[in-house]
């Protein structure tokens, strides 16, 4: 979440000096009780001021409108004088505090429509940082928000208002913390009902204003049941703003937002077309195989233009974005699609939009409401869903009163219906043709490159499908239909050279082949009684008992799933047989199945306080045996742990270590205590056995009495060996009289060094345990330099 709370800029001049009515003694007034006495009369003007708005046709600029003078200031700072037609009509009914259902043209102003009453709603109910939550602004997408939040920043700099952008793919846990401290929220509706649902925090029940920007999209998508409960979360009287382009008029909608008498707004219902005047709008015809080589020579010969290019599937984008950089056209590539990750997909908007030579290849996530600056070119090479999506996607050009051109790239099949569609919705676009020789094919390059690149070929074959599986999701059959696709020459197209298996579709004429049989199998066997009635309830009836479950298996690895999709609106597919419908049924079901990732289960566990592979022991009875010195002891420990924010807090964790340090040191003398103990006790116990046995043998005891001197070296063999040195021959025995006779200077300081490092009690448990390694690294070490000893005798400290 980012946050903007500017602090407040006094513009009074503090040496100046007022005098009390009546008193002679002039008095400094302090100049925060002087604005507010300022702000307090200017909200009763402007207050009078909206029952009398002008008529939106003699409001010429933004100062005919009753603002409030940090609001015009906002306005004059960021160039904006003379409002828009939109922004004429609606912000007035919006300062009055009306319901508003705006629908414009794209680029035609919405965004300022709705902040500007946003700001002035607030300011003239002196909403402060202490009374949370006072107006939300919802976005379907999180680049829009972004956007948005960009244009309140600017456009509200004067006021006082925090406003916070909410989105997926920033960090929950700081948002958390501050959604107290949020005036204006710019959110997407998954995590807007996230924090409404699990921050305490959050408290929406003053929240004033609500808008939905892209109110058809908000509405009509998979968001539908996000957008029920947020709604049903929000008090009902609160002022509702919706805008779009292409603005829903859903009885069913605007019941859900229990809209009170809103005001319908669309300037462009007037207007000869729903798009731009500016924008110059063309199609061109071409087969489905040549649409890569079509996009390829585009790009090669506009190489100074800025365009964006739409596809319907991730995988496209992806593969064609990687191809074609490989390829180097000479023009920078870029590529936006939702599954990018969050920080990715704002690095990539943000270079699209401060680059003037680029292409951008994108799907549907880009084609509402983004404002890039100075597009040239808009290509849509996938024919998009419906007019509406056309709209939207042409819409990215020529925007407020500039020019721009779109092109629509159709095939064959798909040409008739489309362009009746387009001309239906008064979009004007015509046709035209391209010059082949301009066309300049890259396949042989792409076959030697995917060839060399295994997941390169694995990227184009997912984009292959993806494609496929787009076109037979499609709701209007008319206008896509994956029979018209020859799959080999589309293959060939992507550079592949064998044409990937598409399995849904191969089961999908697989189960057509067995119904068929099935029922000419049954008409044979009742040729006389049934009539075709029946005949057809049969077909229906062994249709719906095929269990097609497995059918799109394999292929629900759709790479458009998740939070951040923008999904395909809701619709009823016109299908063409039973089959498809069963498909439908199954493809849909495989959607709402959520892929189970790693990281979701490890959430999920985290949140139960499930500490995997931990090892519990029990003892003969069934009673848990504790191991204490496994446990976290410390009071700071306990506590961190009952924290569970999630991550790692550095700081904590090393005070933590301390502590438990300190618990560790002390057990630790505890063990060396009682091993010392233990030691003592067997040292007793083995002289009080010596002694009995002494005392039994009797002959013995004068002797016995005597000091043992057994381990002092044997100066004979000391001699004797000093004598041998000399000679060679000795040098590789290693019999135990060597290592006997071996105590020098030499020897002794590793040894020194070993004991008085380790614990007395580790030891003396290892003479006891493994005198043999002991003795043979004694035997090594004989043979050593100094230096070397003390690495040795190093080495030995380290084990
Ligand atoms: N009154 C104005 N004067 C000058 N420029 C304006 C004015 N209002 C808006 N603009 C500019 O017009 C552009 C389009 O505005 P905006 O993004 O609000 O359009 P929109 O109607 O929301 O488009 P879409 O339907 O695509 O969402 C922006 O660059 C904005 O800065």
């Amino acid at each position: 979440m980012e946050f903007k709370n500017k602090k407040k800029v006094n513009k009074f001049n503090k040496n100046k000096k007022f005098k009390k009515p009546g008193s002679k003694k002039p008095f400094k007034v302090k100049p925060k009780v002087r604005q507010h006495i300022r702000e307090d009369d200017e909200i009763k003007q402007l207050q009078e001021e909206y029952g009398n708005i002008k008529n939106c046709r003699d409001i010429k600029t933004f100062d005919d409108f009753p603002l409030s003078r940090k609001t015009r200031k906002g306005l004059i700072d960021n160039k904006f004088k003379v409002p828009t037609e939109i922004q004429k009509q609606a912000i007035g009914p919006g300062l009055n505090g009306s319901d508003v259902l705006g629908a414009s043209k794209t680029g035609s102003g919405k965004t300022l429509a709705f902040l500007i009453p946003i700001l002035e709603n607030l300011f003239t109910k002196k909403w402060s940082r202490m009374d949370g939550v006072g107006a939300i602004i919802i976005s379907p997408t999180r680049e829009l928000a972004y956007q948005i939040f960009e244009t309140l920043k600017k456009v509200g700099a004067h006021h006082d208002f925090s406003s916070g952008l909410i989105i997926g793919g920033k960090n929950l846990k700081f948002e958390k913390s501050r959604m107290d401290q949020v005036n204006i929220i710019i959110c997407t509706p998954g995590r807007l009902l996230q924090h409404m649902d699990e921050n305490p925090l959050f408290n929406c029940d003053s929240t004033q204003v609500l808008v939905l920007d892209e109110a058809d999209r908000c509405l009509d998508l998979g968001f539908s049941q996000t957008m029920n409960a947020i709604i049903e979360n929000l008090p009902t009287d609160r002022q509702t703003l919706l805008f779009s382009a292409t603005q829903t008029k859903s009885i069913k909608d605007l019941a859900r937002l229990s809209l009170k008498s809103p005001v319908y707004i669309a300037p462009h219902e007037k207007s000869e077309t729903t798009t731009p005047t500016t924008l110059h709008q063309n199609y061109v015809v071409i087969n489905q195989e040549d649409k890569i080589m079509m996009l390829w020579s585009f790009i090669k010969t506009h190489q100074i233009h800025k365009s964006i290019v739409f596809m319907s599937s991730c995988k496209q984008v992806k593969f064609v974005y990687e191809m074609f950089s490989k390829l180097r056209p000479g023009v920078s590539l870029l590529a936006l699609y939702g599954t990018l990750h969050q920080d990715r997909r704002m690095a990539i908007y943000d270079e699209f939009c401060k680059r003037s030579k680029v292409v951008l290849f994108a799907t549907d996530i880009a084609s509402r409401g983004l404002d890039f600056p100075v597009i040239n070119w808009v290509i849509q090479l996938d024919c998009p869903e419906d007019a509406t999506a056309y709209i939207h996607r042409a819409g990215r050009t020529a925007r407020h009163d500039a020019a721009g051109e779109s092109l629509l790239v159709l095939t064959p099949h798909e040409e008739e219906p489309m362009i009746e569609e387009l001309k239906g919705n008064k979009i004007p676009i015509e046709k035209i043709s391209i010059d082949p020789k301009q066309l300049f094919s890259p396949r042989v390059k792409m076959e030697a490159y995917l060839a060399q690149s295994k997941d390169l070929k694995d990227t184009a074959q997912r984009a292959f499908i993806a494609y496929i599986k787009s076109v037979f999701l499609m709701k209007n059959k008319k206008v896509f239909d994956v029979e018209s696709i020859n799959f080999d020459e589309f293959a060939k197209s992507f550079g592949l050279v064998v044409t990937p298996r598409v399995r849904f579709l191969q089961r999908l004429k697989k189960r057509k082949e067995q119904q068929l049989k099935g029922i000419t199998a049954a008409d044979n066997e009742q040729p006389e009684s049934s009539d075709s009635e029946n005949v057809e309830d049969d077909e229906k009836q062994q249709m719906k008992s095929i269990n097609l479950s497995a059918l799109m298996a394999d292929e629900s690895d759709d790479d458009d799933a998740g939070l951040v999709r923008v999904k395909r609106k809701d619709h009823d597919i016109e299908i063409g047989s039973n089959d498809e419908m069963e498909v439908m049924e199954d493809l849909n079901q495989a959607r709402k199945q959520k892929l189970v990732t790693k990281a979701a289960v490890a959430k999920k566990l985290a949140k139960k306080k499930i500490v995997a592979n931990k090892k519990i022991q029990f003892d003969d009875d069934g009673n848990v045996v504790t191991n204490t010195a496994k446990e976290l002891q410390s009071e700071l420990a306990k506590e961190y742990h009952e924290e569970d924010e999630g991550g790692i807090n550095i700081e904590k964790a090393k005070q933590l270590l301390q502590e438990e340090d300190k618990f560790d040191k002390k057990r630790f003398k505890e063990l060396v205590k009682q091993k010392h103990r233990e030691t003592k006790k067997k040292r007793k116990q083995k002289k009080e056995d010596k002694k009995d046995s002494d005392e039994e043998e009797g002959d013995d005891f004068e002797s016995g009495s005597e000091p043992d001197l057994s381990w002092l070296p044997d100066y004979d063999k000391i001699n004797a060996k000093s004598s041998n040195k000399s000679d060679d021959s000795v040098s590789n025995n290693e019999s135990q009289s060597d290592y006997d006779s071996d105590e020098g200077p030499i020897h002794k300081l590793p040894t020194k060094l070993y004991e008085k490092k380790r614990p007395k009690d580790e030891e003396s448990e290892e003479e006891m345990e493994m005198p043999q390694t002991k003795k043979s690294k004694k035997n090594i070490a004989s043979k050593l330099n100094l230096n070397d000893a003390e690495a040795l005798a190093m080495s030995l400290l380290g084990s």
